[in-house]
């Protein structure tokens, strides 16, 4: 089931963008984290995770096995998509579409790719000539205590899906473009200073976008949005593109996102893409690999709470107590029937958050603006299994707690 919600745009006014990103001459001076991978077990989440012993941050954040034959700028097997690592090529490559006038997409992942990164792309080939992709898994915005280390990692299977969705849009008259490129940089090649670590004190080049970035997701994760705005500013500035595509699933980050494009006076427009769900309508995520059978089966306790939240406000409630109430409530009773099946039977569920929020500041709300709308989000952990059974499916990298996010926009209700 897929929401069919309209595509949201904010544009910025054109200017030049300055480049933070200048090439230093120093080597990457990175801390070297190396740490040990779980094995997956074999049960089908849509996209396995390839097995990787260790991954360090002093060589690279994405995955070994990356088509080291292909020359840099090179095109991808049997399609016409080319892959680059170095900024310096792919710069070179985006100059010359600059000279065209060829209007380029772009969207940022962190690989592990699914359905919800797809319909980003299909979106984006519509209505632009070429799109390009990055896979980037950015240690910036996973904090220290994390899970960096073990976050899925499914390079082969990524590049087959990018290879038979640009096949797809060959063979569907109504797209403008198909996937051009593919950016798949070094941690060394994207911190060019050397990385700053992952510390809340690490020094370094940063963009904050505050007080946004320090609440909700930002309160739990206080380095995850200077990780993911300083990143997509860093990516902005390399591709230079006159499209971004992001996920509504993460709608904190696409807010910020926009009053980053508008604050920076980015010459470039923001386009959200609705949520891709699952048949029972849990939000599409890389990290639902982690959930393992008995947790997936009550993971869309969240989705299920702020539809019961969203009912309310269409029937007419509009203050916070009143439009929250039912999910509140609905999630205590969820958490009291799992307390009651006893260890071997329940899944724990913490709430991190539920809100109700302004759709430009992400600040609470006590009544929802008529004019506006709202936003309702929410965050819940899902924890680690008690009471595992002979042979359960504990998910991948042997089931740690695994936070899930969610949100439904509210329209105006004013018109
Ligand atoms: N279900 C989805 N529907 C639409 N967009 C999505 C969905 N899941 C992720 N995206 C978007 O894809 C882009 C890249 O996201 P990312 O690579 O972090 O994947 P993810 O599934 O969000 O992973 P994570 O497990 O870290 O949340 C973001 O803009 C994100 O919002
Ligand atoms: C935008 C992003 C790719 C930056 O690393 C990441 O935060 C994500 O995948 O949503
Ligand atoms: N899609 C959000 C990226 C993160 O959680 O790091």
């Amino acid at each position: 089931m897929q929401l069919t919600l309209p595509l949201l745009r904010q544009t910025a006014r054109p200017s030049i963008i300055n480049s933070l990103c200048s090439r230093a001459s120093l080597p990457a001076q990175l801390p070297s984290v190396s740490i040990t991978r779980q094995h997956y077990p074999p049960r089908a989440p849509p996209i396995r995770p390839t097995s990787q012993p260790t991954r360090t941050m002093a060589s690279r954040c994405s995955p070994p096995g990356s088509p080291s034959s292909i020359p840099d700028g090179g095109k991808l097997r049997a399609s016409s998509i080319r892959i680059f690592e170095k900024v310096s090529t792919l710069r070179r490559w985006r100059q010359r579409l600059l000279l065209d006038q060829r209007s380029v997409a772009f969207i940022p992942t962190m690989g592990a790719l699914h359905e919800g990164h797809l319909s980003l792309i299909r979106a984006a080939a519509r209505e632009n000539h070429h799109v390009v992709v990055s896979i980037f898994l950015n240690p910036a915005q996973f904090g220290v205590s994390e899970d960096f280390a073990s976050y899925p990692v499914t390079w082969d299977a990524d590049i087959e899906a990018l290879i038979k969705l640009d096949r797809e849009l060959a063979d569907d008259g109504n797209n403008l473009g198909r996937i051009s490129a593919l950016f798949h940089p070094t941690t060394g090649e994207m911190y060019p200073s050397g990385f700053p670590g992952q510390e809340l004190a690490s020094t370094g080049s940063f963009v904050t976008i505050t007080p946004l970035g320090d609440i909700l997701e930002g309160k739990s994760r206080p380095t995850f949005f200077r990780g993911v705005a300083t990143v997509c500013m860093k990516l902005f500035n390399i591709v230079q593109p006159t499209r971004v595509y992001f996920g509504q699933k993460d709608v904190q980050q696409t807010v910020l996102i926009k009053k980053m494009v508008r604050d920076f006076m980015l010459p470039l427009e923001v386009v959200v893409v609705p949520t891709t769900r699952a048949e029972d309508g849990l939000a599409l995520s890389s990290r639902n690999v982690y959930l393992g059978e008995r947790r997936r089966a009550r993971a869309t306790v969240l989705y299920d709470a702020l539809k019961l939240a969203e009912d309310a406000y269409k029937s007419g409630a509009r203050d916070r107590a009143a439009v929250l109430g039912r999910a509140k409530l609905y999630i205590k009773q969820v958490q009291g029937v799992q307390v009651a099946q006893g260890p071997e039977r329940r899944t724990q569920i913490q709430v991190d958050y539920l809100s109700l929020s302004d759709v430009d500041t992400m600040e609470e709300l006590e009544v929802v603006d008529g004019a506006k709308g709202g936003i309702l989000s929410g965050a819940i952990w899902m924890l680690p299994l008690e009471g595992i059974r002979e042979g359960e499916d504990l998910g991948y990298g042997q089931g740690p707690r695994v936070r899930l996010l969610d949100n439904i926009i509210l329209p105006p209700h004013d018109e």
